[in-house]
């Protein structure tokens, strides 16, 4: 028998602050804000800004919002994250795969150097990077990469590694989403219109390349059809915007507010670049737009939840861990 090369996924996210605080929401929104791969000001202009402004409003108005939708055992975004991670973990286990699993954050904590340090203590040396975001984006997915490289720059000894990049017209995924979909139609009755809202990105950033936008409405298309829904049943729309400049349109809150006018009162909301439940999700969709709805004469809106650890969900992720070991 030769020597088998043991092989660790590494799970990776965004992060979420370590409390609902200001304090700690701040600690977070410092690091997160810095990141060249997320704003791309020059420096010179947007550390002024950034101390002198966003810092000191923003982080107290944020932990409110946290405050909001905090669970007793922490951030959603972490419970949630936590526990893909047992999942995956467990799924691969009952599969005879001996294969490690860690959780990196690229803000806060679990650092990705963590995770890293975890899969090297056990006797890890190749390693599947999976960025638990469906549709690549230079502010999500090249940053883990650049965390990554970075960590990297240390090491004498480099593992052999693969880099999931993007997953938003994989079949588990789309499938996994309409089965979410159906849940939800079954258990409130199918509405008048499916609304897909995505995290959006600044639109510069599509002009500049980045196939985000593009990756979304593909996304859409394929769960539409998966869901044999006709063109005026689902809608693709973009959420969260932040800072003056144009996002990618259209925008959820402008939409939301537009629907009812058009005879559009019932919906149900999606929200398929988020892998996990967040403050984007469970705040700003299940409580914010749903106000905008509501308010210009909606009627019922359904919240369908993020693939959290539903088991097509982690079956979804063994799939593509296991083709990179094929
Ligand atoms: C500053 C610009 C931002 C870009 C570009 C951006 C892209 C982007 N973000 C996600 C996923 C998440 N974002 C979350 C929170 C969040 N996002 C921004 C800003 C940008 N995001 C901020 C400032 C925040 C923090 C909250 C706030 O201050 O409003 C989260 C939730 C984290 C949580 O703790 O629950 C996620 C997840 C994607 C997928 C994306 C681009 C494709
Ligand atoms: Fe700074
Ligand atoms: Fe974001």
């Amino acid at each position: 028998m030769g020597n088998k090369v043991k092989t660790g996924v590494l799970l990776v996210n965004l992060g979420t602050p370590a409390a609902p605080t200001a304090k700690a929401v701040r600690t977070f929104l410092a690091q997160f804000l810095h990141d060249r791969r997320v704003v791309d000001l020059t420096r010179w202009l947007w550390c002024p800004i950034l101390h002198g402004v966003i810092l000191p409003f923003r982080s107290p108005k944020v932990a409110k919002l946290y405050q909001s939708v905090w669970w007793e055992e922490g951030s959603p975004l972490m419970v949630v994250s936590r526990r893909q991670q047992a999942a995956l973990s467990a799924a691969l286990q009952a599969a005879g795969i001996d294969m490690p699993v860690a959780l990196g954050m690229s803000y806060g904590e679990p650092s990705i150097d963590s995770a890293w340090q975890e899969l090297k203590a056990a006797g890890v040396d190749r390693v599947i990077i999976l960025p638990l975001y469906p549709q690549y984006s230079v502010s999500t997915t090249a940053s883990v990469f650049d965390s990554w490289a970075r960590l990297m720059k240390q090491e004498r000894r480099l593992p052999a590694f693969r880099f999931i990049r993007d997953y938003h017209d994989n079949h588990g995924y789309i499938r996994a989403l309409a089965e979410s979909v159906r849940a939800s139609w079954q258990e409130h009755g199918q509405t008048d219109l499916l609304l897909l809202s995505y995290h959006g990105i600044p639109k510069r950033f599509e002009n500049q390349g980045d196939p985000y936008g593009h990756q979304c409405h593909r996304t859409s298309e394929l769960l539409a059809a998966e869901l044999g829904l006709e063109p005026h049943q689902w809608r693709t729309t973009f959420q969260s915007r932040f800072g003056r400049e144009e996002w990618l349109q259209p925008y959820t809150d402008e939409t939301m507010a537009k629907l009812p006018a058009e005879g559009i009162k019932n919906i149900s909301v999606i929200c398929p670049a988020f892998s996990a439940d967040c403050l984007e999700t469970l705040e700003e969709i299940s409580s914010e737009n749903k106000a905008y709805f509501m308010e210009s004469g909606g009627e019922t809106y359904h919240y369908i939840p993020a693939l959290n650890d539903n088991p097509e969900h982690i079956r979804m992720m063994m799939d593509l861990v296991c083709r990179e070991i094929a």
